[in-house]
This record gives C-alpha cells, structure tokens and sequence, in this order.
C-alpha cells in the first residue's frame, strides 16, 4: 500500500468502527469509542481507554496524572462496569450530565506517547470525537505508520481544474486539489494577477455559515466579502480549505454548538471535547499556493495564527489586510471571545 492509501484506509476503518494499528517500534492497536459496538469490544478485549488531555482536563482528571499537560493523551485502565455505552458517556461531553455515578477512573502510564498521539489524530481526521479504545497488539489488523499521520499534511495533487465564472467575476477559474487524507481543498482564482503579490484569502469550510448562512458566525458573509474584495484588487485567489469547525469536522462543531447553547464559549466548547482550541495547520494552503505559483501573498485575515501558519510553511506574507464583517446579536460573543482568547486583531 502507498502511504497515502494506508492513510485513507485507516481514516475509513475507525469511522466504520475497525481496529487500526498504529504502525512503530511500539505498535499501538485502537479503534473509535464512537463507532466501535460492543461485541466487538467483547470479542476483541478492549483493556483501555485513550482520551485526549483536555478532555481529561475536562473530567477534573488532571490533578491525577503526573504531566498534566493538556496536549499529551491519556490513558485510563478499564474497570468492569466500561462498556461501549459508559466509555461514550465518558467522552462525548454532550452526556455529561446523565452519567451514571460509577468511578472512579484511573490513569495508566502512558508508554506509546507519540503512537498515542497519532491515533488521537486519526480520530479527528476521520471527525470522531478524540476518544480510542486500546486493544491487544493484533498484528493481523490493517496498520498504518504513525508517522505518517503525525505529519500528514504537507503533499497536494492537482485533480482538475476548469472556468467557473462567477457573478461579476466572470474570469474565474476553479482548481481542486487531493491531500494526503483524500479532502479535496479548491482553489477560486479569481482574474488575472501578476506584478504585486495577489490578494489571497484562506477559507475554513464552514457548512453552517456558507451555505445556510447561519448567523452564529461571520463565515458566510466573510467568503463573499473576500471574493468581492479579490475583484476589486484586479485578482487574486480564494483558498476554500476543508477544515470544518477550525479542523474537527461537521459533527464535532455542531457537538461544539450544543455545548454552546448550555452556556460555553467557542473555546472552551472545543476543549471540553477534548481537542484543542483551533486544530487547523495551512501546510496543505501553502502547498496549493505554491502549485498554484505563488510564493508571496496579501493575506486577508484578522487571525494572526493563519500568518504565522503560513509563513511556517514557506509563504511569504508580504501583508496582513484585515477582513472584519458588522457583528450580528447572534455572533458578538462568538467574535469577541475570538478577539479575547483566540488573539484576533480588532
Ligand atoms: N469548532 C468550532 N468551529 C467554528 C465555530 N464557529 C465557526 N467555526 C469554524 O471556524 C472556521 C472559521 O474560522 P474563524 O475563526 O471564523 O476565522 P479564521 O478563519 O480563523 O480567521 P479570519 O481569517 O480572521 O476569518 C470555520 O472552519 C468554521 O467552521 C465554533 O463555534 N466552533
Ligand atoms: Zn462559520
């Protein structure tokens, strides 16, 4: 198998509810609490759970462990009563409140760290909650190089790329580009742009504000805006990359919306399920960028990360243009809790 496909077949086999072995020195054999049933775990003898730091921050587990360092994973031995249905309980944040009063939960040290780190990885790729069980070596289960995940980012292939003119934009052109874990990011290039460094926005996919045009965000309003500002600027290009929720996938940001509806912020919504405020790398952007012949740009963003993140990874950001959208009684908090935690520029 390519590294690519051992990739992708790992993603599938933990949303189908598969085995994955973690392929190192140390193999580490897992399979997703979400999508894993209980015969299985029967069957196959689950003996641990491996959750995320914060997610064991959030269960007030931290002042158990030695390293409570939010990003390391941790490891919880198996007591009797944790079956299928317990262990989601456990981790999915959206039950906390109807938990049954079983305990208490044990960390186990945790020897296969990095090995641990991939498959917590894997598990947001695939847009699982960050939650594994840990089974007996299987070395008959498919494996993937854990590697391979840890750095599964960087390569982009151009699929097809054809006119899509757009309303007042007529010259557009539209590029599809296949990653390392099979999303398929697009590139909007809009006109034709030579000379200065072009106008270049970088695009989180956002289903609930692009194309229902949710107001609990200013994502919708934020794509036309910058594809209107790419026109005027004579051209540039809209990257939309397919890092829903800030990277956790659709299901897990509408899990971040229900904690939100009882009372947490955008921040600490992510963290309570267990991944970190915004997961999103832009290795896969600067790659597209760079196939796309650009290696110096104008970023339109108020996110000062997005700057460093592509700068990391070889673009050049000649200049921050800002892109800040009216806030709407449904979004304030959401902006102003970006502006104070996540270090938006106002
Ligand atoms: N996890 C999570 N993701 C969200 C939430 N609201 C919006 N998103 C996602 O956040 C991403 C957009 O990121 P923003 O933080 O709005 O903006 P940014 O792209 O970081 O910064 P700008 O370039 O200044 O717009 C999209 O992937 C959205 O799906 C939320 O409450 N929780
Ligand atoms: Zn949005």
């Amino acid at each position: 198998m390519t590294k690519r496909s051992e990739l992708r077949s790992a993603i599938a086999a933990l949303k189908s509810g598969r085995r994955v072995r973690i392929l190192s020195a140390n193999p580490l054999t897992v399979a997703s609490v979400e999508t894993t049933d209980l015969d299985a775990l029967d069957t196959l003898g689950a003996r641990s759970l491996l959750i995320s730091g914060w997610r064991a921050t959030a269960l007030s587990l931290a002042n158990r462990l030695d390293a409570a360092d939010p990003a390391e994973p941790v490891l919880l031995e198996r007591p009797e009563w944790l079956d299928a249905d317990a262990a989601r309980a456990i981790c999915d944040p959206g039950r906390d409140g109807e938990r049954a009063p079983t305990g208490p939960l044990a960390p186990l040290p945790l020897d296969r760290g990095d090995e641990a780190k991939s498959a917590l990885k894997l598990a947001r790729l695939a847009g699982l909650l960050p939650a594994l069980w840990v089974f007996d070596d299987a070395p008959d289960v498919m494996g993937v190089n854990a590697d391979i995940v840890a750095a599964s980012s960087a390569k982009v292939t151009l699929v097809a790329r054809a006119r899509l003119p757009l309303e007042d934009m007529p010259e557009t052109q539209i590029a599809v580009f296949r990653a390392a874990d099979g999303e398929e990011h697009v590139a909007l290039i809009v006109g034709a742009f030579g000379g200065k460094p072009p106008l270049v926005r970088l695009h989180s996919e956002c289903l609930t504000g692009d194309v229902f045009g949710s107001l609990k965000c200013d994502c919708g309003p934020q794509l036309q805006a910058a594809l209107r500002l790419i026109a005027a600027a004579d051209g540039g290009v809209l990257l939309y990359l397919r890092q829903e929720g800030r990277g956790i996938g659709i299901g897990n940001k509408v899990r971040a919306y229900a904690l939100q509806d009882r009372g947490f912020d955008t921040v600490d919504a992510n963290l309570r399920l267990g991944f970190a405020d915004d997961e999103r790398d832009y290795e896969e952007a600067a790659a597209i960028l760079r196939e796309l012949g650009i290696s110096e740009v104008r970023l339109l963003t108020n996110n000062p990360s997005k700057v460093e993140g592509l700068e990391k990874a070889g673009i050049e950001v000649a200049e921050r243009v800002g892109h800040h959208m009216p806030a709407n009684p449904h979004n304030a908090d959401y902006l102003a809790t970006k502006r104070e935690k996540s270090g938006h520029l106002p």
